[in-house]
């Protein structure tokens, strides 16, 4: 009876749950959400599904949502043969299943949820089509639930994967079990999936978890998909249902039943008490790594602190009333030093209230001296003898909000109140991951207007490596054609994802930090021979001195770090050894 139907299915290739099927649908598409894509190969067949839901592709009821539904839509599409799920983000695949949907439920979502959550297995583990899981990243529980859906599973070294329910005091459902134990045996996974068990990726491979480990798994399974595809469709697909027919009629018929005990099961007390230290485990992980943090800024404080070791130093650059919350945030937190600017007049009367109350905690507290003229000076125009107009590094703090509706808000005031040209300035984004992508898209809106030199966009991702993580993910979506154009060169994306360059700009940042900054410049001049008067230039004694490291001579290592330019890098790497700086 299922085979009938799965025949019929591959034969008729008709809609499915009323979904309409696009007449072409090869190219690049993004979820109305932004958070994954799908590129589809007209000529091998193959849709690459990339996830790229910050911070974890943690799945939650609208990602499952557009998720299944892209995926029912390629189950039907005739000129698709393969499917290929992975992740932009940098070292996770998926987190699973979104914890907080399942703490402290709403019971009408909590339904939702969990019948979206059969229902995306379904279209996965029923799936006429080839479908393999390139694992990028760790993979636990219901990211391994997913990724055992599929017909092959290629995982990067090192990191984990399995079924780790019990850990939280949960229990995988019964059809996440069956697929486990028709990959790794009964015994195997009644041992895994008791102890909640997460495997390294080889370890994984030995116990047949997964079928390959490799350092680039989507590359790795685009190659393993065509020796699939080399066999007639309905052959393989009809192998693949008498294999799995019986656990997918199973999981059909206790389904209702599955979605009760899960909605009784899920909102008691002990399993929201286990859920709930599960959460503070989770979180209190990087609590460990942050000595000072206060609630709503930890994230913000952390990713300074990740990029900057020491953010008592940074410099901030206040560019409205919302962010001046978070300034003050900051500053409560620990910041010593920050510099407001504001250029419009109208807001005089919201800088002093600010200068007032933290005038003992503010080291500096200025507007450029010459603000009334920055007002001229159009993103565009300005040149190279104005330079001291410029921001030395510009830090656009966004507004924490999953709000969507508040983020224009944040286009508003980078449009309306940015007056400096960010030509050479680094910009170091400060942003929760929902801003992150707003804040690309203010970018490509501001360049609708007035061009963003590359340079400075460069820097932007450079500080904020989540942010680079979109970009795999953004590339080919038409929707960012602009942003692509300004994107620059892509050694220093490359640089980002080539773990060893990283680690070599690291080491030497790290002798970089503290240094007097006249003792910087000679050495930096010798490297990049230009850049010493162009600080000058830049009229760096506005800002009095500057002893704290100097984001854009970073950045300009960096640049220099990720070029090929072999004599520049020997001189990092020698000046990096002799603790020159
Ligand atoms: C009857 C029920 C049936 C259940 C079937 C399936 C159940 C599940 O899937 S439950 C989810 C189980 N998932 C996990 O246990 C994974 C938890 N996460 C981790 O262990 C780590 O995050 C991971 C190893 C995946 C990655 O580590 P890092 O690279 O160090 O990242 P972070 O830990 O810093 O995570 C970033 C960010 O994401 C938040 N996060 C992570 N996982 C989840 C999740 N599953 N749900 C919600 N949020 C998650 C994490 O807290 C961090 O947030 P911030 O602290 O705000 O940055």
């Amino acid at each position: 009876m299922f085979l009938r139907n799965v025949m019929r299915k591959i034969a008729s290739q008709k809609s499915l749950n009323g979904l309409a099927i696009k007449k072409n649908y090869f190219g690049t598409t993004s979820s109305l959400l932004d958070d994954f894509s799908i590129n589809a190969n007209e000529k091998t067949g193959v849709s690459v599904i990339t996830m790229s839901k910050t911070p974890a592709n943690s799945l939650n009821l609208e990602f499952i949502q557009e998720l299944s539904m892209a995926i029912q839509k390629l189950n039907m599409e005739k000129s698709c043969r393969g499917i290929i799920l992975t992740s932009s983000l940098p070292s996770i695949f998926s987190a699973g299943l979104d914890i907080l949907e399942m703490y402290q439920p709403e019971p009408d979502r909590l339904e939702k949820f969990w019948t979206e959550f059969q229902e995306i297995w379904l279209a996965l583990y029923s799936s006429p089509k080839t479908v393999m899981s390139a694992i990028n990243g760790h993979s636990p529980a219901g990211g391994c639930i997913i990724a055992l859906a599929t017909d092959y599973r290629i995982m990067k070294p090192k990191f984990t994967i399995g079924l780790n329910e019990t850990m939280l005091g949960i229990v995988a459902p019964f059809w996440a079990e069956d697929s486990m134990k028709a990959v790794i045996g009964q015994r195997r996974s009644e041992y895994s999936l008791q102890l909640g068990k997460l495997y390294t990726a080889e370890e994984a491979l030995q116990i047949n978890l997964i079928d390959e480990i490799s350092d680039n798994p989507l590359q790795a399974c685009e190659d393993e998909m065509m020796n699939w595809l080399k066999l007639p469709d309905h052959a393989r697909t009809l192998t693949k249902f008498q294999n799995r027919g019986h656990i997918i009629e199973k999981m059909k018929k206790g389904r209702k039943e599955d979605l009760e005990k899960f909605v009784k099961f899920i909102p008691r007390e002990g399993i929201q008490m286990a859920l709930g230290t599960y959460l503070d485990n989770l979180k209190s992980r990087k609590k460990k790594q942050l000595k000072t943090c206060v609630s709503d800024v930890e994230l913000i404080v952390r990713k300074i602190k990740y990029n900057l070791e020491d953010y008592t130093k940074t410099t901030f650059f206040y560019l409205g009333a919302q962010d001046g919350i978070l300034a003050e945030n900051l500053i409560n937190s620990g910041c010593k030093k920050v510099i407001v600017t504001e250029h419009k007049k109208s807001n005089e009367e919201h800088l002093n209230e600010i200068q007032n109350r933290f005038r003992e905690k503010f080291l500096r507290f200025t507007r450029f001296p010459n603000s009334r003229i920055i007002e001229e000076y159009k993103l565009d125009g300005l040149e190279e003898k104005n330079w001291h107009t410029q921001p030395k590094v510009a830090v656009i703090l966004t507004l924490l909000t999953n709000d969507r509706s508040k983020l224009s808000l944040n286009s508003y005031l980078l449009r309306k109140q940015f007056p400096f040209n960010f030509g050479r300035t680094p910009i170091f984004l400060l942003t929760d991951n929902t801003e992150s992508k707003v804040i690309l898209m203010n970018e490509t809106n501001l360049q609708t207007e007035k061009r963003i030199p590359s340079r400075a966009l460069s820097y932007m991702f450079l500080y904020d490596r989540t942010l680079l993580a979109e970009i795999p993910r953004l590339k080919p979506s038409q929707k960012y054609t602009k942003l692509i154009k300004i994107q620059p060169k892509s050694d220093l994306v490359d640089l980002l994802y080539d773990e060893d360059k990283f680690k070599e700009a690291e080491v030497f940042l790290k002798h970089f930090f503290n240094k007097p900054y006249e003792r910087v410049i000679p050495k930096i001049e010798k490297i990049c021979p230009n850049l010493g008067s162009e600080l000058i230039d830049m009229n760096i004694t506005m800002l009095d001195r500057v002893k704290d490291l100097d984001f854009r001579i970073i950045g300009e290592i960096f640049r220099l770090v990720a070029s090929n330019d072999n004599y520049s890098r020997n001189i990092i790497r020698v000046l990096s050894s002799r603790h020159e700086f």
